[in-house]
């Protein structure tokens, strides 16, 4: 029998003999020669060995593009290797809100799938890059993961278990990933050095439902909607519709309409494209920006009204109700801005329907698209008929029951003595959550619910006051109108009476000059035929 000492004697001869041999082969054998020397030898184990061994790269093949599927399996095996691996590694990717725990270089993991049982290595490679252009070269490192597996389980690990692998580690890490709000470039930066189509920063809007103060049946209605959405996969497979969502969120200005966006992106957990169609040059710009979206994600553009022409034949059909004097004025600043819209964009409403129909086509990733306006009177139809803007959700002025989640979300109560007062005010006087909100915010320490409370009540009754006022002078204003509009009617029919009159008169007097002429030519042909017998 052995003892201890004598198996480290053993040990330590048999590393030792193995590094001076592999220290003589990496010196004195050359390279061209080594990979020959390689290549029979993986061959030989081929024969001999049971298992199939498939090399994931961390870059692809193409260049210096990241692998998709590295990523994914690293976040697959992170929470594998973080149970049992020895050795880990902590990265801060910039993609991630998370730390990664993922393997470290030559660690192996376990995992078993259906019953059977694979290994994982993570390995690491020195290659020669290219020179960069003064002729030199650099070393680097290539990162790969070696899945190993028995022969008789190729079929198995091929088809299902590399896609469930896949799989689950691309759902970890969306969840794990660093939401970002994109902004689209102009066309001139498209190809300008790493500037791509969107620009990003992370998203922390900090908006979610709870905070979201609007009736809460409608609140429950839409988030319902959206899980629904979010989960249906399978059934927009099933029923073959492209997985995409509509939404038009319409309503006066503070109503909590981009709220509303980030509370959803918050919800989900997606991504958010604000998409400013000025900067768009035209139709097929719009499609490629549209196109270079990912899934998971919200395509929002604000102000739909104001962003485009959309309108054009509405317009004209408004105008005819306007003031005659204001008329030729409004119609010139019309054209005149139509002319600064053309400049910059020629996005047409076709164009943004089309874009908008093929994206949706083109991918079924899951996105969400959400229009925003203050005029929803104002939109053509086409743009916001069922199935593209499935969901139209008004955000109105803030009453009680908004009031209440706005009181319990800046003061934290729930009920107070004046609130019957408030309930009846805001009944009666169209408020927005904005104006709400920034009254209920305290000013400073010594400021606490009550005086809070106490101001909204002021603020809304002045509020009540002023549009009171401003109804009566538009009432008077309107009548003002409609009686400078008779005045005008009635000066019109009079010029057109006087004109009829005075057209009457002349055509009298040009009858009866025309019955003197006849007369007194009539008169000289008596007498030249009198004289002539
Ligand atoms: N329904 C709401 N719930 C909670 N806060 C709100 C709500 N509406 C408005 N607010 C507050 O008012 C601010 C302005 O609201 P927001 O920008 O969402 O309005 P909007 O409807 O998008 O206005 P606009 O039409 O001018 O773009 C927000 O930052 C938020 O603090
Ligand atoms: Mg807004």
């Amino acid at each position: 029998m052995l003892d201890t000492a004598a198996i480290w004697g053993i040990t330590g001869t048999t590393v030792t003999s193995f590094m001076f041999i592999w220290a003589i082969y990496s010196q004195y054998v050359p390279r061209h020669l080594r990979s020959y020397i390689e290549k029979y030898a993986y061959k030989m184990i081929g024969w001999v060995t049971l298992y199939v061994h498939i090399k994931f790269n961390e870059y692809t093949d193409e260049g210096l593009k990241r692998s998709e599927n590295y990523d994914a399996i690293r976040n697959y095996l992170s929470t594998n290797s973080a149970a049992r691996a020895l050795r880990l590694k902590a990265d801060e990717s910039k993609n991630s809100k998370a730390l990664v725990l993922s393997m470290d270089d030559h660690e192996e993991v376990e995992d078993a799938f259906d019953g059977v049982k694979v290994k994982w290595y993570s390995s690491l490679k020195e290659i020669q890059t290219q020179s960069s252009g003064y002729g030199r070269s650099s070393s680097g490192e290539r990162r790969f993961f070696t899945l190993t597996f028995h022969r008789r389980h190729r079929g198995m690990i091929i088809e299902s278990y590399i896609t469930h692998v896949l799989r689950e580690g691309r759902e970890i890490g969306l969840r794990n990933r660093e939401r970002k709000l994109f902004t689209n470039n102009s066309s001139s930066e498209w190809y300008a050095w790493r500037s791509g189509k969107w620009s990003n920063v992370p998203f922390h809007h900090p908006a979610t439902f709870e905070t979201l103060a609007m009736d809460p049946e409608k609140k429950e209605r839409i988030k319902k909607d959206l899980v629904k959405f979010s989960k249906g996969k399978d059934y927009y497979k099933k029923v073959g519709k492209p997985w995409k969502r509509g939404y038009l969120l319409f309503g006066p200005p503070g109503t909590g309409k981009s709220t509303m966006i980030s509370a959803i992106a918050n919800f989900l957990e997606y991504d958010v494209y604000d998409l400013e169609l000025t900067t768009v040059k035209d139709n097929s710009e719009l499609k490629k920006l549209l196109l270079d979206t990912k899934g998971k994600s919200i395509i929002v553009i604000e102000d739909i009204d104001c962003s485009l022409d959309l309108t054009g034949q509405r317009k004209s059909k408004k105008e005819e109700d306007e003031e005659e004097e204001d008329e030729e004025e409004k119609k010139k600043e019309e054209e005149k801005k139509k002319m600064e819209g053309e400049k910059q964009s020629k996005v047409t409403l076709s164009g943004l329907l089309n874009s908008i129909d093929g994206l949706w086509s083109a991918c079924s990733d899951e996105k969400i698209i959400i229009f925003t306006t203050n005029f929803v009177d104002k939109l053509d139809p086409a743009l916001i008929r069922r199935g593209r803007m499935d969901n139209h959700i008004e955000m109105s002025y803030c009453r009680f029951e908004a009031f209440k989640v706005l009181a319990k979300n800046y003061l934290e109560i729930e009920t107070h003595e004046l609130y019957g007062e408030i309930e009846r005010l805001l009944e009666e006087t169209d408020v927005s959550p904005a104006d709400v909100a920034e009254t209920l915010m305290p000013k400073s320490d010594e400021e606490d619910a009550d005086v809070c409370i106490k101001r909204l009540v002021k603020t809304v009754e002045e509020e009540k006051e002023k549009a009171k006022k401003l109804a009566e002078e538009e009432e008077k204003s309107k009548a003002e109108r409609q009686e400078r509009r008779r005045k005008k009617k009635e000066e019109a029919e009079e010029k057109k009476k006087k004109k009829k009159i005075e057209e009457e008169d002349k055509k009298k007097k040009s009858e009866e000059e025309d019955k003197k002429v006849k007369g007194s030519e009539e008169n000289s042909d008596l007498h030249e035929s009198n004289g002539t017998n």
